[in-house]
């Protein structure tokens, strides 16, 4: 069973690149609990991402999100939390636990959102996805900001939940035994 100091795992990585999903897998994998900053947002809201984006603008929603995060490093251990594609800008990230980036093209993100059943559902709740070359550019802004935040980087185009979560679980476990020397 992970030990990891019972520090908390923290996904990062671009909007749809799954987060939630591999964050669910590894829930079940690990049976640790698990919390999501865009449902703790929306709960502490009481409204979707979406309405606040469209109520109160971005820089409000940075807020909640800086707000989130300290009470993640204050009071959340031994969990696995994922986050909104945004949220790793927050200055206390380190202190939440083990950061682990979600990589992907954009294009193998668009293509895997689209390809979905409820794809346009996927589309609408993501305000920043709403113009495609917006986002793109965003994606192409982030990329490298991901990479120097992350603890361990996991490519996960063209793979399974099932490949992705199994060297996630192996990749913890070697940080495990090199903490412990
Ligand atoms: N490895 C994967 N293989 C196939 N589909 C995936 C994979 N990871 C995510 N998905 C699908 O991609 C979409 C976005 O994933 P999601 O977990 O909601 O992303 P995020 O939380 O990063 O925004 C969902 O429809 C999900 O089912
Ligand atoms: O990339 C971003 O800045 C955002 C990503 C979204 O989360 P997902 O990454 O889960 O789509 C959500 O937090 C909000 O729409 C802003």
């Amino acid at each position: 069973m992970l030990n990891l100091k019972n520090k908390n795992i923290v996904f990062i990585g671009f909007m749809g690149v799954g987060k939630g999903t591999i964050s669910r897998a590894l829930i079940q994998r690990t049976k640790r609990f698990g919390l999501d900053t865009d449902d703790l947002i929306e709960s502490m809201e009481n409204r979707k991402i979406k309405a606040i984006f469209e109520t109160d603008g971005e820089a409000y929603f940075r807020k909640l999100e800086k707000k989130t995060a300290k009470w993640l490093e204050k009071n959340v251990k031994n969990a696995v939390i994922s986050t909104g594609g945004g949220f790793f800008k927050v200055d206390n990230l380190d202190a939440i636990g083990t950061i682990v980036y979600l990589r992907s093209s954009f294009d193998g993100i668009l293509k895997r959102l689209k390809e979905h059943e409820n794809a346009d559902l996927k589309l609408a709740k993501r305000p920043l996805l709403s113009d495609e070359d917006k986002a793109r550019t965003l994606f192409e802004e982030r990329s490298s900001l991901y990479e120097v935040k992350a603890d361990i980087t996991i490519n996960v185009e063209n793979r399974s939940v099932d490949a992705i979560v199994q060297d996630l679980i192996t990749l913890l476990h070697l940080k495990e035994k090199k903490e412990k020397e």
